[in-house]
């Protein structure tokens, strides 16, 4: 199957869209005329640097206010359209996308548009051209792709077709199954966004808010079927008007549409297996078991502030490694490496990042096959020369110049192995397990997060919750396993006036801000911790006096809960306890947990917990921000 993105969806300028759109790996483009217009070349220039970076010009687009007009308007349309042939042949194209009329003299009448692009086609016809007719979902008398078919149908031209596109079938709510039932070769393109579900005015969504496929709430899966199981085999292509993007990094935005639009297409093969989706072979979407290990990159001082804090939570040094100053910190299923070298990757992102999280291990069913399905979905695979002992596990990029090692059953050992440890850590305090990984990064960066993390693995998405922070706001995304061995947090900051705004600027960029460790006792762990000298984030009476009348806590409880500031939340599935420490090193902390089948992260809680981690860091003569 062909892939191709609109240069609408990428900004920059028509180069940098180009080299963008050509390394993320897509076949073709559909031009956007202002694209063009803004160029200072020839369309036949423009057309040449396109091929020339391997790319086809898909499609043309758009042409406007075409179909049902009266005279004199309907000549003049059809000068307007001979003008924009010699363009299209110039650039070498033979496909005009024609989207249905807005314009305050159109007259409605399905015939009549259906004379029009007969016309229309009759001309294209004798230039070898196509025209390509599409209901915008706000057009003024065609709005809905079945009546754009009906059109077609009855233009009956062997050189007019229809254009399908997700947004405006889907964002009006019709049913995709509708086009089902249209030949496959009358469908002469494939248009694909997302979008988030907003209650807005449709052109202002569609402008605005829409978004790669599965970065979204619309049935995307559902629609790609409907179309492909017609018997389309053109070419797939993004079509995306978004604010954020438009701002974005061109080379960002076109490796996730790839990504979206692959992973779509994979998708679109495994939920109806007889659609002949011709895309080679890729593994499917990965469980994951757990996280294998956490690695710290850090150095000096700040390595030895961070050993003291893992001892008061109750961690052990259980090993060294064999030939690296590499050092592994266990209890029960929790395993932290401290990474000292200079050299490696640790080495440049402690320089870069200063004490911070530089790898994250994961638990998957077939390391191997994850790393394949994650190449082909456009990830970087890594690797660095394995010192003596050292076993090669699989790993890939993440985002941010970020790390991610996969380990299966065949890396059972490596513990044993490389640091001579077992498996399971001591008692300590009685932390188990990380519950989860909180990373921070900028509102622009979430959605390439997420769709990084559920284009890999089985992962849900929970809703955007807003956490309030004394000085902005910070949007929290959740994603997490269906059975909640791998969980993940993702924290966008819009200022760096927020808490996890100041720990992006500070610590330039590095992606954990926090790692959450779970209890089957936290009140036990908490006796533990505080005699091993671990102080707790502090939390106001009047937390717990709020607390008291939102909800029936037995007076022992609450009392042991302020003894140990533990915060409180509940939601239909189960309780939640959570304890904070303090900042460790460079903005980084750790949180204690006890879920007893509670399913979120204590947002309500945040906006407390934030503002006594700012009102620490005044009382301690550091610039809250
Ligand atoms: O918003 C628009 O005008 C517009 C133009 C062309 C399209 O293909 C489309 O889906 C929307
Ligand atoms: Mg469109």
């Amino acid at each position: 199957m062909k892939t191709a993105i609109a240069t609408v969806s990428i900004s920059g300028t028509l180069t940098e869209k180009l080299d963008a759109i050509a390394e993320a790996g897509f076949d073709g483009i559909e031009i956007f005329e202002q694209d063009f217009v803004t160029d200072t070349g020839s369309a036949r220039d423009v057309g040449n640097r396109i091929r020339d970076k391997g790319l086809e010009v898909s499609l043309f687009q758009p042409f406007r206010d075409f179909e049902g007009l009266p005279e004199p308007y309907r000549t003049k349309a059809f000068d307007r359209a001979e003008r924009k042939f010699d363009l299209m042949q110039d650039l070498g194209t033979d496909l005009i996308l024609v989207c249905s009329s807005l314009h305050p003299r159109a007259l409605g009448g399905i015939d009549r548009a259906a004379d029009d692009l007969r016309a229309l086609g009759e001309r294209a016809a004798a230039r070898g051209l196509r025209i390509g007719y599409e209901a915008l979902a706000w057009g003024r008398y065609v709005n809905d792709h079945r009546d754009a078919w009906e059109i077609v149908r009855r233009a009956d031209h062997p050189n007019v077709g229809l254009i399908v596109d997700s947004f405006h079938t889907l964002g009006r709510g019709l049913d995709p199954e509708t086009i089902r039932r249209i030949p496959g070769d009358k469908i002469f393109f494939v248009q694909m966004a997302d979008a988030p579900k907003i209650d807005m005015d449709l052109l202002y969504w569609s402008r605005h808010f829409r978004n790669m496929p599965g970065e979204g709430d619309l049935p995307v899966t559902d629609f790609m079927r409907a179309v492909l199981a017609a018997g389309y085999t053109g070419p797939v292509s993004l079509e995306i008007f978004n604010d954020q993007f438009r701002g974005g990094s061109p080379r960002t935005i076109a490796r996730d549409g790839y990504r979206s639009l692959i992973t779509l297409l994979d998708d679109v093969r495994r939920a109806e297996p007889e659609i002949d989706v011709q895309l080679p072979p890729i593994p499917a979407r990965q469980d994951v078991q757990g996280t294998a290990f956490v690695e710290f990159a850090t150095r000096g001082t700040e390595a030895e502030t961070l050993k003291s804090q893992l001892t008061a939570l109750g961690f052990a040094e259980t090993g060294r490694h064999l030939a690296k100053a590499v050092t592994l910190w266990q209890q029960g299923d929790i395993r932290i490496v401290l990474n000292e070298e200079q050299g490696d990757f640790a080495g440049t992102a402690y320089n870069t990042h200063g004490t911070s999280i530089c790898d994250i291990g994961l638990t998957v069913s077939d390391a191997g096959d994850t790393v394949a399905r994650a190449a082909a979905l456009g990830a970087k695979r890594f690797s660095q020369n394995p010192a003596v002992g050292q076993l090669e596990i699989p790993a890939i990029r993440g985002l941010g110049g970020s790390l991610l090692h996969l380990l299966d059953h065949r890396h059972a050992d490596v513990w044993k192995t490389e640091f001579g440890a077992g498996t399971e850590g001591p008692e300590g305090a009685g932390l188990r397990r990380i519950d989860h990984i909180a990373q921070t990064m900028t509102y622009d960066e979430m959605l390439s997060w997420s769709l990084f993390y559920g284009s890999l693995f089985k992962m849900h998405k929970a809703p955007m919750v807003d956490v309030i922070d004394p000085d902005g706001l910070v949007r929290s995304q959740a994603l997490g396993t269906e059975d909640g061995a791998f969980r993940i947090t993702l924290n966008g900051a819009e200022t760096h006036r927020t808490l996890a705004g100041s720990f992006l600027a500070q610590s330039f960029g590095a992606p954990v801000q926090h790692l959450a460790l779970s209890s089957d006792d936290i009140f036990a762990s908490a006796a533990k911790l505080t005699a091993a000298g671990f102080e707790a984030l502090p939390i106001p009476d009047n937390y717990y006096d709020d607390l008291a009348s939102r909800f029936d806590i037995a007076p022992d409880i609450l009392a042991a809960m302020k003894r140990h500031q533990i915060l409180y939340d509940a939601d239909d599935h189960g309780t939640f306890f959570q304890m904070y420490g303090r900042p460790v090193v460079s903005g980084f902390f750790f949180e204690i947990i006890q879920r007893d089948g509670y399913r979120g992260y204590g947002a309500p809680n945040a906006p407390f917990r934030i503002a006594a981690q700012k009102r620490l860091g005044r009382t301690r003569g550091m610039p809250a921000d």
